[in-house]
C-alpha cells in the first residue's frame, strides 16, 4: 500500500507544487491543511504515515504546537521551513523532526528527505538493538573490505555505520560533524566507496588550509588571465572530481562569498570558473566541520540557506572519551597495522597501559591514540607494550629515575595543549587557540596533526 502523507502549509501555491512532486512519487496524499485545526481534523478522520509541516500557518497555533502533537501521537513529522531566525529553528529543532525541506521545494530534495525520514521512522520503531548494528559481512565484497577499516564495537559507533550505509549509496549531501580526529575523513572515505560513485575521484578540500585570496579558484578553477598572475587556465575542485564526490573538510571555514557560490553547486549542481563561463557539473557533496555551525550561523559567519541546505543528514561522529569501549579494540588495530610495518613482533599490552589507555579522556580523539601507540611501537623492546606516555603528571613530573626534562615535542604538545584547553578546544576565529598562540589557523592545525593532538 502506499504511504499516505499530509500537507500543513498555508501558501496555496507551494502547497500545490509540493503535492505535485509526491502525486508524481506515487504517494497518496490527503487533501491540503490552512491550519492547526484543519490538520487535526483530517488527522482524526486518517491518520498520515508522514506530515510536511510549515512552522508559519493560518490561524493562531504554529506549526510547532502542531508538532507537539504529533509528537505525542507517534506521527512522523518533517518541516517545510523558509529560512527562520535562530529562535524559531531552535525551538522547532526541539520538537524532534526527522528533517527540514527548504523552500523552493526540488523534486530531487523533497524524495531524498522522503526516504531519509522513513528510515529514521523505521528505526525508531525498531525494538531490539542488535538490529539496529550493520551487519559484519554481506554480499558486497567492496563494502565488507572497507567496513573494515572502520573500528568500533560502541553502540553509538555500530548506530552511526548504519545511518552512513543507508546514505551511501543516494546523492544525498552528507554534514559530518565532529570533534578533530574523530574519524570524520575516514568516514567520508567510506561513504564515497559505497556509492556508485567509487569509480570515479574522491576530491579532499581542507578550506581551513587554504590562503583565503585563492579559495574560489581552488574550489571552482579560472580561466588564463582572468586576473594578475592567472597565467594559465586551471580547473577547480568541483570539476576535477566530476563524475565522483567532494569532501570539503572544514566547511566553516569557507568565506561568506564563497557560501553563496557553493549553494549554487549544491542546488544547480553549476559552477562558474573565475573569468569563465558558468557549467554543470556531476558531484555528490561530503562536508566536515568541527564547529558548531549553528552558532556560526547565530553569529552571522554561516549563511543560513546553505546550513540548511547541508544539514539535510548530519551524522555526528562522537568523541572518543564518549565511547570508551572503542579504545582498547582501536588500540589493538592500530598495533596491527603498524608494529609489522616497523619490523616488531609485539602481541599486546600489559594490564597497566590497558588501564592508563581506558582512562585517558582522548582530547585529540582516535588521531592521538593513532600517534601514541605508533610512538609505543618504536619505543617497545620486548614482545608487549608496557609503557605508553600519555600527557598529564604522570608523564612530565617526577619518575622514578628522578627529574626528567620534557624533550621540545612533549613542551609544544603540552603548550598547545594548555592553550585549546583555554580556550574550550576552539581553534580558529576570536577566541581561539590559534588566535592565543598568535598563528594562523592551518599552521596550527598541521601541528596538531603531527603531535597527534
Ligand atoms: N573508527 C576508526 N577506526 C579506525 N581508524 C580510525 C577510526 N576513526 C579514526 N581513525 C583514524 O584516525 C585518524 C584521524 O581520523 P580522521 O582524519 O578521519 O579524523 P577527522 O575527524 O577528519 O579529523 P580532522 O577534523 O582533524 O580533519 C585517521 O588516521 C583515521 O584513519
Amino acid at each position: 500500500m502506499e504511504d499516505t502523507l499530509l500537507i500543513v502549509e498555508d501558501q496555496f501555491i507551494e502547497a500545490n507544487n509540493l503535492k505535485i512532486i509526491l502525486l508524481k512519487a506515487d504517494y497518496h496524499v490527503l487533501p491540503i491543511a490552512r491550519s492547526v485545526d484543519d490538520a487535526l481534523a483530517i488527522i482524526d478522520r486518517q491518520v498520515p504515515d508522514l506530515v510536511l509541516l510549515d512552522i508559519f500557518l493560518k490561524g493562531e497555533r504554529t506549526g510547532i504546537d502542531l508538532a507537539h502533537i504529533l509528537k505525542a501521537r507517534g506521527i512522523a513529522f518533517v518541516y517545510l521551513s523558509a529560512n527562520s531566525d535562530k529562535s524559531v529553528f531552535t525551538a522547532a529543532k526541539m520538537t524532534g523532526p526527522y528533517g527540514f525541506l527548504i523552500k523552493p521545494f526540488r523534486e530531487r530534495d523533497v524524495l531524498a528527505m522522503l526516504d531519509i525520514a522513513w528510515y529514521h521512522h523505521s528505526q525508531k520503531v525498531m525494538v531490539k538493538d542488535n538490529e539496529a548494528k550493520p551487519k559484519k559481512t554481506s554480499n558486497n565484497p567492496v563494502r565488507d573490505r572497507e567496513l573494515k577499516k572502520i573500528v568500533g564495537e560502541s553502540g553509538a559507533i555500530q548506530a552511526l555505520l548504519k545511518n552512513v550505509e543507508t546514505v551511501a549509496d543516494t546523492n544525498v549531501p552528507v554534514l559530518l560533524l565532529g570533534e578533530s580526529g574523530t574519524g570524520k575523513e575516514l568516514i567520508a572515505k567510506f561513504i564515497h566507496e559505497l556509492s556508485e560513485r567509487r569509480s570515479g575521484k574522491l576530491i579532499v578540500v581542507d578550506c581551513a588550509a587554504m590562503p583565503p585570496h585563492l579559495v574560489e579558484s581552488e574550489l571552482f578553477g579560472h580561466e588564463k588571465g582572468s586576473f594578475t598572475g592567472a597565467t594559465e587556465k586551471r580547473i577547480g575542485k568541483f570539476e576535477q572530481a566530476d563524475g565522483g564526490t567532494v569532501f570539503l573538510d572544514e566547511i566553516g571555514e569557507l568565506p561568506l562569498d564563497l557560501q553563496v557560490k557553493f549553494l549554487r553547486v549544491l542546488q544547480e549542481m553549476e559552477i562558474e570558473p573565475i573569468g569563465g563561463k558558468r557549467k554543470k557539473v556531476n558531484i555528490r557533496i561530503l562536508a566536515a566541520t568541527n564547529r558548531n555551525l549553528e552558532e556560526e550561523m547565530a553569529n552571522g559567519r554561516f549563511r543560513m540557506d546553505l546550513y540548511y541546505r547541508l544539514n539535510i543528514f548530519p551524522i555526528n561522529l562522537p568523541a572518543l572519551r564518549d565511547r570508551k569501549s572503542d579504545i582498547m579494540p582501536l588500540a589493538v588495530y592500530f598495533l596491527e597495522m603498524n608494529a609489522a610495518k616497523f619490523g616488531k613482533n609485539i602481541t599486546g599490552f600489559s594490564d597497566e597501559v590497558r588501564q592508563t589507555l581506558t582512562h585517558y579522556d582522548w582530547p585529540g580523539n582516535v588521531r592521538e591514540l593513532e600517534n601514541l601507540i605508533i610512538r609505543a611501537i618504536l619505543l617497545c623492546h620486548g614482545n608487549q607494550i608496557g609503557e605508553v606516555q600519555v600527557p598529564g603528571p604522570s608523564v612530565t613530573g617526577e619518575t622514578s629515575k628522578g627529574l626528567r626534562v620534557k624533550t621540545m615535542t612533549e613542551s609544544e604538545r603540552d603548550h598547545i595543549l594548555a592553550a585549546l584547553r583555554q580556550c574550550n578546544w576552539k581553534i580558529y576565529g576570536p577566541g581561539g587557540a590559534a588566535e592565543l598562540l598568535a598563528i594562523n589557523g592551518s599552521t596550527l592545525k598541521s601541528r596538531m596533526k603531527k603531535l597527534g593532538i
